[in-house]
């Protein structure tokens, strides 16, 4: 191994060099991409000391690494024998700078804020606060209460805003009774006190602000470290919140923003190959964290406090390097308190009890609250509830109703002041973090990919607010049954705020229940925010690896121009083609319409869902590892709750862009055709694209696949190839998939600490059946079928009448997946009823697609999978598992489990 400490870096910045080097570890131990590697380079150095230094910086390599020296230096004469004409076609390209006339509006159309915002993200805080006059709240019973009442106080405000909290903790429990279930059980939430509640109170300017990661308002402060833990490029904006003291109150406050040195990474996207791979890795994300900063600071100022931004620095690995910085804050304010919010990204967590038990040892007190998620994660049980339905967000919601754990809480008033300490620690300007960097041409001129992003969002907590407003005098009321629509406003738009910590899932489910409209449809989607960070817990690899093994060997097109169509927006399918282009220029685009670029790169592009994650990743501005994960999971056929279903990119419009507004908006190039026909341009007579001035291939693209039914029968056929191939991973009595499950799941689901001579031994995997398409069970037994003969072919082609518009709506009241299993099952049965007619046979009895959410012994593919657990290696039914069963029959779940089961 070479010692990357030698590397010499001569007109380098102490900083620059530091990022080179730490990079290089990376790429020598595995965990970052040559390519990434080089981009780095290009981004910190500059286009000309990249091109001066970068051979001698990889020197070393020659003889201690000989074949990645020779990647780096191929990936680095590509690089600088191409011309700058290459480069700025490219960005043009990219940019969609044909577009750069429209006026471009927010996704929702609200008016634009220009302006900023501001997030924040980590506070200090010394000793002796005077608690009554900041809004720190902990109101957990613990211990070491006397210690932390500074908390307490500053956070809950007074006395009445206590008991009205409490007040509104029992509204709150009533409301959220779950309708679908016919039990006054909470839904989804715990009952007694807050399991924390940091400083949150202030009413700054007169505006109530809410918990959040980067505000001073109700909630727990601190950070949320979003890191993209892959082997591309490491980045992350992390935030803590810390609070330094010496007594048993504090007397000062200092915000804290650490960063640490990946994430200052910044690449060009223009850089690489000529193939834009990405605007920048994380770039949507790490711009708006900036400006989400910017406008945090600013209410701090209001307050008359300060947010200090401090890189972690030092030596060792990233933990050490945050401990090392730590510790000298510590050293340098004498505090003896340090807390911070929770993260739950598994290799973040383990980072931060890493840096918190050193830091403990050293006689520092440190807490750690909870707050990005309703529930901690890492609590969570499926405990009385069992495996079966594992994935859909009903079993989540039972697992927690069962075991209630710790109180969501209640949101708090913001702080309306926060002591200060004598001194401020000596922080780095925002801008020297390097979050929002644009990239540079080699003449260098910068690159604003980021103009039309920072037009349409306000990215202060005043922005969150006046959505949120927005949304409750307005879109909630159509959410139940059109949240799907991409040419109206209705959904909230919220998404970025929740994951920069602006405004917590607390306040919003909160204001949600107290709204006179409180739609169950949107309270639910918080809970699939939390799945998804339970999913995270448990499969730390959810990024990456597809969770069902089978689905690991694919076959997968590697053709680049299908994935740079996609990402530009110019498949020549209308509808992908709005969503993409609405992505890139906004950083947001809506659920629905997710699903269908989704589908689309998957099932009709046959791209790996990687890729398609990848690519929100860095161009969402509420991009969430965990979320995005489990959603491209489940849209590649490998997560836990595999769609049932395919959108198909051309009548999917039917649902939502009924009228063509939306392609209008963001295709304006077709403008001026039809409604009925603007969805499938390539139907229009010559004379009619004539009249609308459109040409194939010059003012739009051709379509870059035409045999839709083909490429879906193709990727049917893959999977069933797969299955066959991998039959230990293909359940033979119901047909579905079989999952590896994570230790503490089979823990949990054996009671092992209970239970007489279980033992989850080392080494062993058991197998559980999850949810699986039918299509997929059907193509199995003929794996050479076309997807059109397919009985259960999953492409759904929209809502097209009202009655349907009704019954999905209703079932929508449960579960959107739950509406499109129903649209599945109709057209399920219209198939049926049409092929009986052709036979002559006598009509089928009714009632199929309700009757197929639950199992039946006659119908093979419905049979519910339930979680019979399998030692793979005898393939015998572990005699525990009659344990896991009964558990499974508990009467309380049964009707949930069979909707689950079924989607
Ligand atoms: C392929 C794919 C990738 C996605 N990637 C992300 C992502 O990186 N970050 C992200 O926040 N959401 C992601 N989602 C989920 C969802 O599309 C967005 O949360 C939603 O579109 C945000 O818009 P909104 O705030 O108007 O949502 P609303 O419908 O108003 O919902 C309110 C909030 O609930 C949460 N939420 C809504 N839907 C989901 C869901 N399916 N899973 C988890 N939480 C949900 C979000 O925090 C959202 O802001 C993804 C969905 C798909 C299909």
């Amino acid at each position: 191994m070479i010692s990357v400490a030698a590397l010499q870096m001569p007109h380098s910045s102490a900083g620059d060099q530091a990022a080179v080097r730490q990079m290089l570890r990376e790429v020598l131990v595995g965990r970052e991409d040559p390519e990434g590697f080089f981009a780095m380079c290009v981004s910190i150095l500059g286009h000309q000391e990249t091109r001066s230094q970068f051979l001698s910086i990889i020197k070393p390599l020659s003889t201690a690494n000989i074949r990645l020296h020779s990647v780096l230096s191929s990936i680095y004469q590509e690089y600088f024998s191409k011309t700058e004409d290459d480069e700025l076609e490219l960005a043009l390209a990219l940019s969609l700078l044909e577009m750069k006339d429209q006026q471009i509006s927010t996704p929702n159309q609200l008016p634009p804020h220009p302006g900023v915002g501001g997030n924040a993200s980590c506070v200090l805080r010394n000793s002796n606060a005077k608690s009554q006059e900041n809004g720190c709240t902990q109101q957990e019973d613990v211990p070491g209460r006397e210690k932390s009442a500074f908390v307490a106080q500053s956070m809950s405000g007074s006395k009445e805003n206590f008991q009205e909290n409490q007040t509104y903790k029992s509204t709150y429990a009533e409301v959220v009774d779950n309708k679908s279930h016919g039990t006054s059980q909470p839904l989804y939430v715990p009952d007694s006190s807050t399991s924390f509640s940091m400083p949150n109170t202030a009413s700054v300017s007169g505006q109530v602000m809410k918990e959040g990661d980067l505000n001073l308002s109700k909630k727990p402060r601190c950070s949320k470290n979003r890191r993209q833990r892959r082997k591309a490029a490491a980045q992350q904006i992390r935030h803590h919140l810390f609070y330094f003291g010496s007594g048993e109150t504090l007397d000062s406050v200092i915000t804290l923003l650490l960063s640490d040195v990946l994430s200052w990474v910044h690449l060009s996207f223009l850089s690489l190959f000529g193939v834009l791979r990405r605007r920048r890795v994380q770039g949507s994300p790490l711009l708006w964290g900036e400006l989400a900063l910017s406008c945090f600071c600013a209410s701090l100022e209001r307050i008359g406090s300060h947010l200090i931004f401090l890189k972690a620095s030092g030596e060792g690995n990233e933990d050490g390097s945050s401990l090392h910085t730590l510790k000298t804050l510590i050293k340098e304010t004498g505090a003896q308190t340090v807390m911070a919010n929770a993260l739950y990204e598994p290799w973040l967590k383990e980072r931060d009890d890493v840096v918190f038990s050193a830091l403990h040892k050293e006689g520092v007190e440190c807490k750690m609250f909870h707050s990005y998620c309703l529930r901690d994660p890492f609590s969570v049980s499926t405990e009385g509830v069992g495996l079966r339905g594992i994935g859909s967000v009903s079993h989540f919601m039972n697992c927690c109703r069962q075991n209630p754990g710790a109180s969501i809480g209640v949101p708090l008033d913001p702080p309306v002041s926060l002591p200060s300490p004598t001194c401020w620690p000596q922080g780095v300007p925002l801008d020297m973090l390097g979050l929002a960097r644009m990239p540079r041409r080699k003449d260098g001129t910068i690159i604003d990919w980021a103009e039309n992003i920072r037009k349409s969002w306000d990215f202060s907590e005043d922005g969150a607010h006046a959505r949120l407003e927005a949304f409750l005098h307005d879109g909630v009321y159509r959410y139940e049954k059109e949240s799907g629509r991409a040419d109206a406003p209705n959904t909230s738009c919220l998404s970025p705020y929740l994951h920069f910590g602006q405004l917590s899932p607390r306040w919003l489910l909160w204001d949600a229940k107290g709204a006179r409209c409180r739609p169950p449809k949107f309270q639910r989607k918080l809970a699939w925010r939390d799945l998804a960070y339970w999913q995270l817990t448990l499969f730390p690899d959810l990024p990456w690896e597809s969770l069902r093994p089978p689905y690991k060997a694919l076959r997968w097109s590697t053709d680049c121009r299908h994935l740079k169509a996609w990402q530009k927006g110019k498949t020549g399918y209308p509808l992908v083609d709005a969503a993409m282009r609405q992505l890139w220029l906004t950083g947001w685009m809506n659920n629905y319409m997710r699903h269908v670029v989704a589908s689309f790169l998957i099932a009709y592009l046959h791209l790996p869902w990687q890729e398609g994650y990848r690519w929100f990743q860095d161009t969402l501005v509420d991009a969430d590892v965990a979320i995005d994960a489990m959603m491209w999971q489940n849209g590649g056929m490998c997560g836990l709750d595999h769609w049932n279903f395919v959108m198909h990119p051309v009548d999917a419009a039917m649902t939502c862009d009924p009228y063509g507004s939306y392609v209008r908006k963001w295709c304006p190039e077709l403008a001026d055709l039809p409604d009925e026909l603007i969805h499938k341009p390539w139907k229009c007579p010559a004379s009619m694209l004539r009249r609308a001035g459109v040409v194939f291939g010059q003012t739009y693209p051709e379509r870059i696949v035409t045999n839709l039914e083909e490429q879906r029968s193709k990727s049917l056929q893959d999977v069933a190839l797969v299955r066959k191939q991998f039959q230990q991973y293909v359940d033979k009595r119901s047909g579905c998939d079989l999952v590896p499950l994570p230790k503490r799941l089979v823990s949990e689901a054996l009671g092992v600490s209970h239970w007489d001579g279980a033992v989850v031994t080392e080494g062993k995997q058991f197998l559980l059946p999850v949810i699986t398409r039918m299509e997929f069970k059907h193509q199995l037994e003929d794996p050479d079928a076309d997807a059109a003969s397919n009985p259960y072919n999953a492409v759904l082609k929209g809502y097209v009448s009202r009655k349907r518009d009704e019954t999905i709506a209703f079932l929508n009241e449960t579960d959107f997946t739950a509406s499109v299993m129903y649209e599945g099952a109709r057209r399920q049965e219209r198939l049926e009823r049409d092929y009986r007619r052709m036979e002559g046979l006598p009509p089928a009895p009714s009632n199929r697609g309700r009757a197929r959410r639950t199992p039946t012994a006659k119908d093979k593919f419905s049979v519910v999978p339930g979680a019979s657990l399998r030692g793979e290696s005898s393939g015998e039914r572990v005699s525990k598992g009659q344990t896991v069963e009964k558990l499974e029959e508990n009467e309380r779940n049964k009707a949930q489990a069979a909707i689950s089961a079924a989607i």
